[in-house]
């Protein structure tokens, strides 16, 4: 008797629901449950011979059943007979509401499964169904330290202007020159918001920068501040994503991966260094944190705040457009000015990385005790490993591009797919002695400074020399300390990095940002050219900045020298205008790639067939193109464009064709994906 009980029991409390599993499946299973469940908390169910964890992303049916139709219900629409739900391990949904409203905006915008859209964003030890508890909580309160400043009248003026706006979306675009304490607009901002219980997510551009600006925000903020970024190993992952949810955190500060964070109180979203490319994830679920920003705060009803030196092309489009409010600060803050900025041509200058007038500068800086820093975007020794007889130059076997030489491991490395192999003595073309390097990078100009300045320190900052965890960081307290050195630095450097003693800024190759045919290129290195000019004389003294350059004519000079970058933006905005290119049309990018070339070709023209086939007007269709690098790794890729005036339309038909793609013949010998607002 009480086990007819007890059956009839679940019977009555068996639902349907719908479950996304991590597995590089795209599609959803449904499941039969007997227990109480709610969307958003984790099962644990069998599939195919396993046992997996799983999301419960909707009760489909909440009808319950009875004996008469209980037959009919346990199978789906397919007529699949389903399995029971094994166990249920949460009592409060991991994924509440909120979040999974976005993660289903997200995988819906760029058509990527909702199954893979959360197995990215939550922290792997929650996918493996352990339990959702804090090992360690960071440390609270935070030894205060107070500026010996007051904010100046524009930075108050912004702030004013954005704390208006609480408990409400509205997009507020910070556009303050560099050095202009855009960072001490955000610590007023973020603290009334603390007073107010309420959390703040805040992303910045680059790992390196997270660890300064915790110790920065902590020392300035009431509340606990934390991490969320790759380099945490999995239980900081998972503890840093349960502060954020059950309100530990006041601050939640990472870099584009932390868009995804479940915040139980969110205030205000801060995005510093707007404009940065790597906000866009470029591999598998090819989102955009900034763009994502805009959907979060308007799901969550909060204001968000974009901050930069040099808005993107988008964000000035939309501030003309009057969709977000444009703040500017002009002056750079505690009485800095801008850089003075000087072009030298490099035209009669054979081979050498630096020019005379160069060395010089260095050298007068050096013996007042301020530092330089010298930009050059190229890791290792040499560029190109060459024969002087025949020209035969050392490329990859597996890439279309040259291998670069580097001295300290004595190998030729490709920087696409990482093949490395030891440097031939003789031209394997033409079986002659003479084989030469050709071209700068970090190890070779370190090198060559070393014999210029003996006793000077010099700082190499690139991937080479900061792989290891700390190294990135000991580097920076090296740099802080203010003595005199030289720093040489990549991308890695060019951004928000505020040193006090550095007065100099070298530039000195950036002309293959000339020959690029992404027709981003010069909006990008717009933005590069202000940003490590930015870094310059911050403090008290008027700093300097020397462009090296074989292209002095180029009209992007005329703004960079002058500082005016929004005069350059509104021209290269008017010119995407007129060729009706993004940020004045939509794009998606479909590309496939495979190891015969043939087959990633031809997928693409089958794929481009079908799109015609949807009848869309005002989407225009071009390709398939060859990558401008077609061969990595052993794999062809080619590229199908779309473009639409019409975001909705362009949205219509990738999602009426990803309904149709089993039909094109390829499917199974290409490997293919979707960007969505592609920049490359
Ligand atoms: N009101 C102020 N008075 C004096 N100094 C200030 C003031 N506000 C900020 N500063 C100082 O100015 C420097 C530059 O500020 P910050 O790094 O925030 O600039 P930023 O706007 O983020 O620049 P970038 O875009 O180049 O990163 C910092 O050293 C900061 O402490
Ligand atoms: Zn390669």
């Amino acid at each position: 008797m009480i086990k007819y009980l007890f059956y009839q029991y679940s019977i009555t409390l068996s639902l349907i629901i719908e479950v996304a599993i991590s597995i590089p499946l795209s599609k959803t299973f449904n499941y039969l449950c007997d227990n109480e469940v709610s969307v958003g908390v984790r099962v644990k169910v069998p599939l195919a011979r396993k046992k997996v964890i799983g999301i419960v992303l909707a009760i489909k049916d909440k009808s319950r059943y009875n004996e008469t139709n209980f037959r009919k219900k346990r199978e789906d629409t397919l007529g699949y007979k389903l399995k029971s739900v094994e166990k249920v391990l949460d009592k409060i949904p991991i994924l509440d509401k909120s979040i999974l409203d976005l993660l289903f905006w997200s995988a819906n915008y760029y058509h990527y499964p909702i199954s893979k859209v959360i197995s990215y964003t939550l922290p792997k030890n929650l996918l493996l169904g352990k339990e959702a508890k804090i090992k360690k909580i960071i440390d609270f309160p935070n030894k205060l330290q107070q500026p010996d400043f007051q904010p100046t009248d524009e930075q108050n003026i912004a702030i004013e202007q954005i704390l208006k706006s609480t408990n409400q979306y509205h997009a507020f675009l910070l556009h303050g020159v560099t050095g202009s304490g855009k960072t001490e607009v955000y610590l007023h901002i973020i603290q009334s918001m603390i007073d107010q219980k309420k959390q703040v997510l805040v992303l910045v551009p680059e790992i390196g920068l997270t660890p300064q600006m915790i110790t920065h925000f902590k020392s300035r903020l009431k509340t606990r501040v934390i991490a969320i970024h790759s380099q945490l190993n999995e239980t900081q992952k998972l503890d840093a994503y349960l502060m954020a949810k059950n309100g530990d955190a006041g601050v939640i500060l990472g870099t584009r991966s932390a868009i995804f964070a479940p915040i139980s109180n969110f205030g205000l979203i801060i995005i510093d260094e707007e404009h940065d490319n790597s906000f866009k994830q470029q591999s598998s679920f090819r989102y955009s944190a900034r763009n994502l920003g805009f959907i979060r705060a308007q799901q969550s009803n909060i204001p968000l705040v974009l901050g930069t030196a040099t808005p993107s092309l988008e964000l000035l489009k939309i501030a003309m457009d009057k969709k977000i409010t444009r703040i500017t600060l002009t002056k750079r803050a505690g009485g800095a000015t801008l850089p003075k900025v000087s072009l030298i041509d490099m035209r009669s200058n054979t081979n050498d990385a630096l020019s005379k007038i160069l060395i010089e500068k260095i050298k007068q800086y050096l013996s007042i005790d301020k530092q330089v820093m010298l930009f050059i975007n190229r890791r290792g020794y040499a560029p190109i490993y060459y024969c002087t007889q025949c020209n035969w130059k050392a490329q990859c076997n597996h890439c279309d591009s040259t291998m670069v030489y580097h001295r300290h491991i004595n190998r030729l490395k490709c920087h696409h797919c990482g093949d490395e192999k030891i440097p031939e003595h003789v031209c394997p073309n033409c079986t002659k002695q003479s084989l030469k390097i050709l071209g700068y990078g970090t190890e070779k100009l370190e090198e060559t400074l070393y014999s210029y300045f003996v006793d000077t320190p010099i700082i190499r900052i690139d991937r080479d020399t900061t792989r290891r965890k700390k190294s990135f960081a000991q580097h920076l307290e090296q740099i802080n300390t203010g003595k005199p050195c030289i720093i040489i630095g990549t991308q890695m450097l060019t951004k928000g990095h505020d040193f006090s003693n550095l007065a100099m800024v070298g530039i000195l190759d950036v002309d293959t940002g000339f020959l690029s045919t992404n027709f981003r290129a010069t909006e990008y290195l717009a933005q590069l050219l202000i940003q490590v000019s930015g870094r310059a004389g911050r403090h008290k003294e008027r700093g300097e900045v020397v462009i090296q350059t074989r292209y002095p004519d180029h009209p992007i000079f005329n703004f960079v020298l002058s500082s005016r970058y929004t005069q350059f933006a509104s021209q290269l905005l008017k010119q995407r205008l007129s060729a009706m290119m993004p940020p004045f049309s939509h794009q998606a990018l479909l590309c496939a790639n495979a190891k015969n070339k043939q087959n990633a070709e031809n997928f693409l023209h089958e794929a481009a067939i079908l799109l015609k086939s949807i009848q869309m007007n005002s989407v225009e269709i071009w390709g398939p193109i060859a990558n401008t690098i077609e061969k990595k790794s052993d794999y062809y890729y080619f590229n199908l464009y779309l473009q639409s005036n019409n975001r909705v339309t362009l949205h219509q038909i990738l999602s009426t064709f990803s309904q149709h793609i089993n039909k094109l013949k390829l499917k199974n010998k290409v490997r293919w994906y979707l960007d969505i607002d592609p920049i490359e």
